[in-house]
C-alpha cells in the first residue's frame, strides 16, 4: 500500500477532553480495553471459522500475549484474532469522529463524571493514549490477499499508515509509555492490573517480561512435550547409599541415573477462561465453589453456602453469591460483589446494579446485557438495571426461604451467622422483607428457634402481643432466671441490628410490643398484695434509700417478689432504654435523659427480702446506710456493668461488710 499520512477525523476539541476526563479515573483501564478488544478479535475469528468463512491453520492456538519491557518502556498486546484491513483501520480507528462523542460531550459537559464512559462510545482503543505518547498498530486481516498494515500516531490528531511486515493473521499494538506511566511496564504492576481486569476473560492471556532471560526448569526426558523449548539435555547421576551388610560396607543404588532436559518454563495463562459461574450448576461440585471462593476473594475462611445464579431469559445473568459469616458487631461488615460483562471485569460493588444489602455478601455477577459502559448516574434510572437488581434480590430470598422450608436444620445452623444480613436486608428492601417475613426466626432461652408467630403463641396466655427479649445473657442473667423460674419465655436479640429490626416489626404489626426482660417486673413474679399494705413500708424505704444514697431523684418501687432471695432489682422502661440507647448511638451519652422525657431507672425493692425488711424497720440503724448502698449496687450490677468509680466503692464496701461479719 502507498504510504498515507492523514488527520484523524476528529478534532482535539472532540476526543481529547473525553480522554482527559477519563484521566481522572483509573489509568490502568487501558489494559482492560485493549485486551478485551484482542479477545473480541479472537472470538470473532473463531466464529468465522465455525461458519466456514475462515480456514484456521491446524496448529492454531488462540491467545493474547502481553509483552512488557521496562528497558524500552513499551507494552505490546498481541492477538491472533481476525486482524484489520487498511479500510477497516480507516473506518474503526481513524474515523472516530462519530456523532456519539459530540452527543456525549453535550450531555455530560457539566458533570465531573469519571465513570466508564469511553467504551460506550467506541473509544476503548484510544484509552491507550492515557498512558502512551505514541501507539502503533501492526495488523494483518484474515481476509484472503489482505496486506498487513502499520499505523502509528503520536497522540496528536495526525496518524501515519504504511505497509507492515507482519506475516501472521492478527493484531499487535505497541504502546510507548509516557513519563508518568512507566509503572505499567513493571512486571508486578502489570500482573496486578491484569489479574484485576482479565482474570476471567474468555481467551488465554500470557504475560512475558521480554527484558528477562526465559526461566528454565529441569524435567525428566519422558515428560517432554512437543511444544517445549529444549535448552539442554543431561544425565542425572544415580543416587547411591553406603550400607553395611554382614559387617561389610556396600554401595547400593537407590535411584538409577536419569535422562533429563532443561526446558524454558512453559508459559502459564494468567486467566481462567471458564470461570465457575459460566458452568451449569449441575456441573459444579462443592469443592469447586469453595476453591473458587478462596481464589477470587482471598478469604481463607469457608463460606457458609452459596447461590448459583443462572438465567438466560428475559435477560442474561450468571453469577455466584457466597454467604460468608457476617458479623456486624465488631468489624464493619463489607463484602465484595464483582461485576463482569462477558467475563470482563467492570468494577466492584456497583450499588446501582446490586441491591445495597447484598454488598455484605461476596460474589461475582456477569451480565452481558448491562449497558455497563454508561455512566453510573444513567444506570440509576435505568428500568432494566432495576429489573436485574430485583431479580437478584428475589433469588436470594428464594434460596433462603427454600432452605428454611426444606432444610430447617441447616438454616438454623447458619442463622446466627446470617441473621444480621437478613435483618439488614429487610430494613433496606421492602420487597425482600415481604418475602422473608415468615422465615425470620428467633432463638429463645432454650436455644430453640421460633418464628414470630410461634413466639407469640408461646407467651399468649398472659402476655398477648408482648415479646420479651434479652440483649445480653450475662448482664441480664438475674432477670433471665426469674423468667425461667416462672416459665416465661424470652428471645435472644443480641445483635446491634436487632434494635432497629424489632422497631420495624412493631411498626408493621399492630399491637406487637417488644419488651426487654429488665424493662419492668412482670406481675407474674409478684405476690398479689393490696396497695395500702405496702404504702407505709414503701414510704419509709424510699426515704431511707434516698437519704443513704444521697439521691433525691431516685425512683423507688416497693413490691413483694415471690423469690425472697432477691433484695432489689433495677428496671428501666423499654421506652426510656431505647431513648438512652439512641442517645448513646448519637454520641450524646452523659446528657441528662430527663431532658428527653426519659426519667431513667427505678430501684425495685423486695419487701419479702429479710435485709430490705431490716432496713425498713431500722432506718437509723448503725449499718443501714451501708446496706442501702450495697443493695443498690447489687441491683445495678445485675442490670449493667458498674462504672469504674462505682466498682471501686462496691469492692471496698464489700470488704468492710466482711470485716463487720468477722467481728
Ligand atoms: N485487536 C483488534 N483486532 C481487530 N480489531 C480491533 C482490535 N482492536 C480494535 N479493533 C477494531 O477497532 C474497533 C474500535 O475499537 P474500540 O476499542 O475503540 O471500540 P469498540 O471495541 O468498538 O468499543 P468498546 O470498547 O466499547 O467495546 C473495534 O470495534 C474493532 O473493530
Amino acid at each position: 500500500m502507498a504510504k498515507e499520512h492523514g488527520s484523524l477525523s476528529i478534532n482535539s476539541q472532540n476526543i481529547f477532553p473525553i480522554i482527559k476526563k477519563w484521566m481522572y479515573s483509573d489509568h490502568d483501564i487501558f489494559y482492560r480495553e485493549l485486551i478485551s478488544n484482542a479477545c473480541d478479535a479472537i472470538t470473532k475469528l473463531k466464529k468465522l471459522s465455525l461458519i466456514g468463512e475462515y480456514e484456521e491453520p491446524d496448529d492454531i492456538e488462540y491467545k493474547v500475549k502481553v509483552e512488557i519491557s521496562s528497558k524500552d518502556k513499551t507494552i505490546k498486546i498481541i492477538d491472533n484474532g481476525l486482524g484489520m484491513t487498511s479500510e477497516e483501520v480507516n473506518e474503526y480507528i481513524n474515523q472516530i469522529a462519530f456523532s456519539g462523542a459530540e452527543a456525549f460531550l453535550e450531555q455530560y459537559k457539566d458533570k465531573t463524571n469519571d465513570d466508564q464512559i469511553i467504551g460506550h462510545f467506541g473509544l476503548g482503543f484510544y484509552s491507550a493514549f492515557m498512558v502512551a505518547n505514541k501507539v502503533t498498530i501492526d495488523t494483518l486481516s484474515y481476509k484472503k490477499d489482505a496486506t498487513a498494515v502499520h499505523w502509528e500516531c503520536d497522540g496528536g490528531t495526525d496518524y501515519d499508515m504504511s505497509d507492515s511486515d507482519k506475516t501472521s493473521v492478527g493484531t499487535e499494538i505497541t504502546l510507548y509509555l509516557n513519563d508518568d506511566s512507566y509503572e505499567f511496564c513493571n512486571e508486578y504492576k502489570a500482573r496486578e492490573v491484569l489479574e484485576k481486569y482479565c482474570s476471567f476473560m474468555p481467551v488465554e492471556i500470557f504475560m512475558e517480561n521480554v527484558d528477562e532471560e526465559p526461566k528454565t526448569v529441569d524435567i525428566p526426558e519422558e515428560e517432554l512435550q512437543e511444544k517445549d523449548v529444549v535448552v539442554k539435555r543431561f544425565t542425572k547421576d544415580a543416587v547411591t547409599e553406603e550400607v553395611e551388610e554382614d559387617g561389610e560396607k556396600k554401595t547400593v543404588e537407590k535411584e538409577p541415573a536419569k535422562k533429563m532436559v532443561t526446558i524454558n518454563k512453559r508459559p502459564e495463562a494468567l486467566n481462567d477462561i471458564h470461570p465457575l459461574w459460566t458452568k451449569h450448576p449441575n456441573e459444579c461440585k462443592k469443592e469447586d465453589y469453595i476453591e473458587f471462593y478462596h481464589r477470587v476473594f482471598k478469604d481463607y475462611k469457608e463460606p457458609l453456602f452459596w447461590i448459583h445464579l443462572n438465567m438466560d431469559y428475559p435477560f442474561n445473568l450468571k453469577g455466584i453469591l457466597y454467604f460468608p459469616k457476617i458479623n456486624m458487631e465488631y468489624e464493619s461488615a463489607e463484602g465484595t460483589i464483582k461485576l463482569y460483562n462477558n467475563q470482563v471485569f467492570v468494577a466492584d460493588n456497583i450499588k446501582e446494579v446490586i441491591p445495597e444489602f447484598l454488598l455484605l455478601l461476596k460474589g461475582v455477577i456477569d451480565c452481558p446485557d448491562l449497558p455497563l459502559n454508561v455512566s453510573r448516574s444513567a444506570l440509576q434510572n435505568d428500568g432494566f438495571v432495576k429489573k436485574i437488581s430485583d431479580y437478584i434480590t428475589k433469588k436470594v430470598a428464594d434460596k433462603l426461604s427454600g432452605m428454611c422450608k426444606t432444610d430447617r436444620e441447616n438454616y438454623e445452623k447458619y442463622w446466627d451467622d446470617i441473621n444480621p444480613f437478613i435483618k439488614y436486608g429487610c430494613l433496606k428492601d421492602e420487597k425482600f422483607a415481604e418475602k422473608m417475613n415468615d422465615y425470620i426466626i428467633f432463638k429463645n432461652l432454650d436455644n430453640k428457634y421460633l418464628t414470630l408467630k410461634e413466639a407469640l403463641e408461646e407467651n399468649k396466655e398472659n402476655h398477648e402481643n408482648t415479646i420479651f427479649y434479652v440483649t445480653d445473657m450475662q448482664e441480664q442473667s438475674q432477670y433471665i432466671n426469674m423468667f425461667k423460674a416462672d416459665n416465661i419465655d424470652a428471645l435472644i436479640l443480641d445483635n446491634r441490628i436487632d434494635q432497629p429490626f424489632i422497631q420495624s416489626l412493631e411498626g408493621k404489626n399492630e399491637g406487637l410490643k417488644f419488651s426487654r426482660v429488665d424493662a419492668a417486673i412482670d406481675d407474674s413474679f409478684k405476690e398479689e398484695v393490696n396497695e395500702d399494705e405496702l404504702k407505709d413500708i414503701s414510704e419509709k424505704l424510699t426515704d431511707t434509700f434516698k437519704k443513704a444514697l444521697n439521691n433525691d431523684k431516685l425512683n423507688v418501687n416497693v413490691t413483694k417478689l415471690k423469690d425472697d432471695n432477691i433484695s432489689s432489682m433495677i428496671t428501666l422502661s423499654e421506652q426510656d432504654r431505647r431513648m438512652q440507647d439512641m442517645m448513646k448511638m448519637y454520641g450524646m451519652a452523659g446528657m441528662d435523659p430527663s431532658m428527653f422525657g426519659a426519667n431513667g431507672q427505678t430501684l425495685v425493692l423486695n419487701a419479702n427480702n429479710k435485709l430490705v425488711d431490716y432496713v425498713a424497720k431500722n432506718p437509723e440503724g448503725e449499718n443501714t446506710k451501708l446496706f442501702c448502698e450495697q443493695i443498690y449496687d447489687l441491683a445495678l450490677l445485675a442490670h449493667a456493668p458498674l462504672s469504674a468509680e462505682a466498682m471501686t466503692a462496691f469492692i471496698s464496701r464489700s470488704n468492710k461488710i466482711m470485716e463487720l461479719l468477722a467481728k
